[in-house]
């Protein structure tokens, strides 16, 4: 098994250049499958989901190569194949070839998505999307069969702001007939990223950001060139991890805009942050008191940093309570962050941290993907050696993270031990 193995206590110091967008790139990735010709993506990050997302691509007989972090595929060749078997639960946007397949060729025929259990992630608003723009669903054994006669634009109104509903009606409703309005449409900057690459490939969507978007149907989508928008939650993670164990860090090539809600916390908690255009500066080790934290849709604090701020709160002084409206069970990381001394109290979907506390190295499990980015900004201000197990979930979306940990002064590495 391969763990990743940390020795606390190093001040760090230097810059972390932060990579492409994890939930932006996975969703432009089969987005690019409605062209037909090819669609360059800039600043692909080196993350599993990716790479999942690349098979899936060749299992559709599409061409997938990466130079750099450039990105080529080429749909030219695409033939509908089932996406049953594979990659496809391996991550959770494996799904948005539900909306891509469905809308490229009216039909999809594709396995339940994998992803990070958090608590129960339904897909019903998706469903409910794709079947008011005219397609028929059936399941069996663990897939989803879609498929429409023609797709018509319609009027969609979603029961909550969700991210992956809103950009798979997107991806469906883009070459559907006439005009798509989505309701109360979720506003993360990466569905503002999608409708610009998709509107680059000649489609017609106005209102992304906002909780309306209108998009009209084309019958036709061409190849394009597109630069990927920055991983705000990398970002967040890596400001976070320098309020705590960073005598100074830049963190660089982010929008700090994105990152507005957690700035505004981390400030009230006595972090020193200096905010620029394109990069913020952490002066970190400095005494920080409680706060509580909520998360919620964008604008508000991102769920995706909610395990990464527990860590945090483990250092500052007082009760902070972070409560989590997005996901019901997103507290793992907590009852492992205890074994290393953290004092934390789960209630519903609440963790309670007192603190400050020492923690020391043990051996823990990363439970999800920000899970493990909790436990590794522990292992940097813990004392002695922390091992980290499942380190697939945390490659599933952290790009290099031992380089650019050890570039600002770290000690992680990688180890393969017996169980
Ligand atoms: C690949 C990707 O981009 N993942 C992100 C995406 O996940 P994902 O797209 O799965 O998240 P959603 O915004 O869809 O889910 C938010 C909430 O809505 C609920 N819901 C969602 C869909 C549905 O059909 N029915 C339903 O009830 C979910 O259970 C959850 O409680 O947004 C989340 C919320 O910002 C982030 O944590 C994930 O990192
Ligand atoms: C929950 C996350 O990812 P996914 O939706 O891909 O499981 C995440 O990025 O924190």
């Amino acid at each position: 098994m391969e763990v990743i193995k940390i020795e606390g206590g190093r001040p760090l110091k230097g810059t972390v250049r932060i990579d492409s967008a994890k939930n932006s790139t996975v969703a432009l990735i089969p987005a690019a499958i409605l062209a037909d010709s090819s669609v360059i993506l800039e600043g692909v990050p080196q993350i599993v989901d990716v790479e999942h997302l690349g098979m899936m691509i060749e299992q559709l007989n599409g061409k997938y190569e990466i130079d750099n972090d450039e990105l080529t595929i080429d749909p030219t060749h695409l033939i509908n194949t089932p996406l049953v078997e594979g990659a496809v639960n391996k991550l959770r946007a494996s799904y948005y070839f539900m909306g891509a397949l469905l809308g490229k060729f009216k039909e999809a025929v594709i396995g339940m998505p994998g992803g990070c259990y958090l608590g129960p992630r339904p897909i019903d608003l998706h469903l409910k999307g794709f079947e008011a723009l005219g397609a028929t669903i059936t399941q069996e054994a663990g897939s989803i069969h879609l498929k429409a006669e023609k797709l018509t634009g319609a009027k969609i109104y979603l029961d909550f702001a969700s991210v992956g509903a809103t950009i798979n009606i997107m991806l469906a409703a883009v070459k559907a007939e006439g005009m798509t309005v989505i309701e109360n449409a979720a506003k993360e900057p990466e569905i503002i990223d999608l409708a610009n690459l998709l509107n680059g490939m000649g489609a017609n969507i106005k209102g992304a950001g906002t909780g309306e978007i209108r998009i009209q149907g084309v019958t036709e989508l061409h190849g394009t060139r597109h630069a990927i928008i920055p991983d705000r939650i990398e970002a967040g993670t890596y400001i976070t991890l320098a309020a705590v164990a960073g005598d100074e860090v830049k963190i660089d090539n982010i929008i700090p805009h994105h990152l507005e809600a957690l700035i505004a916390k981390l400030r009230e908690m006595g972090v020193d942050i200096e905010v620029h255009t394109d990069h913020v500066i952490v002066r970190g080790r400095k005494e920080m008191k409680a706060v509580d934290f909520k998360t919620s849709t964008y604008p508000g604090l991102a769920t995706d940093l909610q395990q990464p701020l527990v860590t945090l709160l483990t250092q500052a002084t007082g009760v902070g309570m972070v409560t989590d409206t997005i996901y019901s069970d997103r507290f793992k990381n907590c009852f492992e962050l205890n074994k290393m001394g953290a004092n934390i109290k789960v209630q519903g979907n609440s963790a309670i941290v007192q603190g400050p506390s020492k923690l020391s190295g043990a051996r823990v499990k990363a439970t999800d993907l920000r899970a493990g980015a909790s436990l590794v900004i522990a292992g940097l201000i813990a004392d002695g050696v922390t091992e980290i197990g499942n380190t697939y979930h945390i490659d599933r979306g952290y790009s290099n993270i031992e380089d650019k940990l050890n570039n600002i002064g770290a000690k992680v590495w990688r180890e393969d031990v017996t169980e």
